[in-house]
């Protein structure tokens, strides 16, 4: 087994984390899909069934899968990791005193794939367990309402944690509906086998990063989308944290549109190869960057704003950084970014994953000689998020 490392967006793919959806998709309603942060009310069946296939698709190319669900399971078997996976359950402020303790000496109770079912799932009032005496809280919630919450975006892998060179970052995330999600990462990367001495970027920081807005542009340098999720705070802290890890020169922080069609960088432009971004048309000639590196004494000095494409082909050392003309109108063009067609997972350099409805930016991709595997995302698309979303790459060779 190789050691976990990630120096680009486009290495040969060796390893790879992904979230089968599970049970935490049926919790979704109409009424609390908005604050889930998903657009619709997936079909879960299928959702399932387009997951394999992609899962199918990246194994198929000799990548190795690691599943989310089986790997909160071994971690949990650590009579350690159980403890704080209890204790990442239950919330007083919630339940208030009474009904937390009843919740917690249940669940300390319970087998590992129990107490990961219920991480990942949650747990409604009518699931909790009988105890003795009137609980307040109990009588005062319904039946349907959450004890636990559930983590229906665990399905995007890329946001909770990132790896950046031999080191992960597990994320800070931004909205409220997924920031269990750290602990969970956390407790994966403190206990699992084969990652508890995984070295960590970013440390105890609190300040929001989220992994879709990481791009790791060439070794040694980092592109970090600041707008809805990660924050201008959130970037300056990484960029300290990994110049002092020695772990990158340079960090381009750039600015992104604080709305939902744009929440992570990855959602207007990811990698198709060591110098080629496929890119949202609209965002193509108005993204900037400010250009992060250190002083050498611990300080970090700024530069910019300039044009993104200079400012990354200059921190690259390329003579330009490549967008594949996608030549689309705005419509479609504004219908298949809002569809994650610029969010593909490269599997090597010229080889990506990307959703097949997608057709035009899959068409200009296929015609700028980029291998386009599809697969279907009708169901997992509606939490608005593509196959880079949905994966977090362990391993990927060096270019
Ligand atoms: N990197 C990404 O763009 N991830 C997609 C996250 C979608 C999820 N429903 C969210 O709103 O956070």
């Amino acid at each position: 087994m190789t050691a976990p490392r990630v120096d680009s967006e486009v290495g040969p793919l060796r390893t790879v984390l992904l979230h089968r959806p599970g049970n935490e998709l049926k919790r979704l309603t109409p009424r609390n899909n908005d604050q889930l942060l998903f657009d619709g009310i997936p079909w879960v069946d299928r959702a399932q069934e387009e997951h394999d296939a992609f899962a199918e698709v990246l194994r198929g190319r000799g990548v190795e899968v690691l599943l989310l669900a089986d790997t909160l399971r071994t971690t949990l078997a650590d009579t350690r990791a159980h403890a704080a996976g209890v204790r990442a359950a239950v919330d007083d402020r919630r339940l208030g005193a009474e009904l937390g303790d009843s919740l917690r000496s249940h669940l300390s109770g319970v087998d590992a794939a129990t107490l990961a079912e219920v991480l990942m799932a949650g747990m409604t009032f009518e699931e909790l367990p009988a105890s003795e005496g009137a609980s307040l809280v109990r009588m005062m919630n319904r039946p349907h309402d959450f004890a636990v919450d559930p983590l229906p975006n665990l399905l995007f892998t890329r946001d909770s944690s990132a790896w950046i060179g031999g080191r992960v970052a597990i994320s800070s995330l931004t909205m409220p509906a997924r920031r269990r999600e750290t602990l969970l990462l956390d407790l994966v990367y403190a206990y699992h086998p084969r990652f508890r001495h995984a070295d960590r970027a970013y440390g105890a920081h609190s300040a929001p990063i989220e992994g879709g807005d990481i791009l790791l542009l060439a070794p040694g340098v980092l592109a970090i989308g600041v707008g809805e999720r990660t924050t201008a705070a959130g970037a300056e802290s990484l960029a300290r944290s990994v110049f002092a890890d020695g772990i990158a020169h340079t960090v381009l922080a750039v600015p992104i549109e604080q709305s939902r069609a744009t929440m992570h960088l990855d959602t207007v432009c990811t990698m198709v190869a060591a110098d080629a971004v496929v890119m949202y048309p609209l965002a193509r000639d108005s993204l900037t960057a400010f250009t992060l590196r250190p002083t050498g004494d611990g300080g970090v000095k700024v530069a910019g704003p300039a044009p993104f494409l200079d400012a990354a082909a200059e921190a690259m050392g390329i003579e330009r950084l490549r967008v594949i003309d996608t030549g689309l109108d705005p419509v479609t063009a504004e219908r298949e970014q809002w569809d994650d067609g610029n969010n593909t997972l490269a599997l090597a350099p010229g080889v990506v994953v990307g959703y097949e409805r997608n057709i035009e930016t899959n068409a200009r991709l296929a015609e700028a000689g980029v291998e386009v595997l599809p697969i279907t995302g009708s169901e997992l698309g509606s939490g608005r998020g593509g196959p880079r979303c949905m994966s977090c790459p362990i391993r990927r060779d060096p270019l």
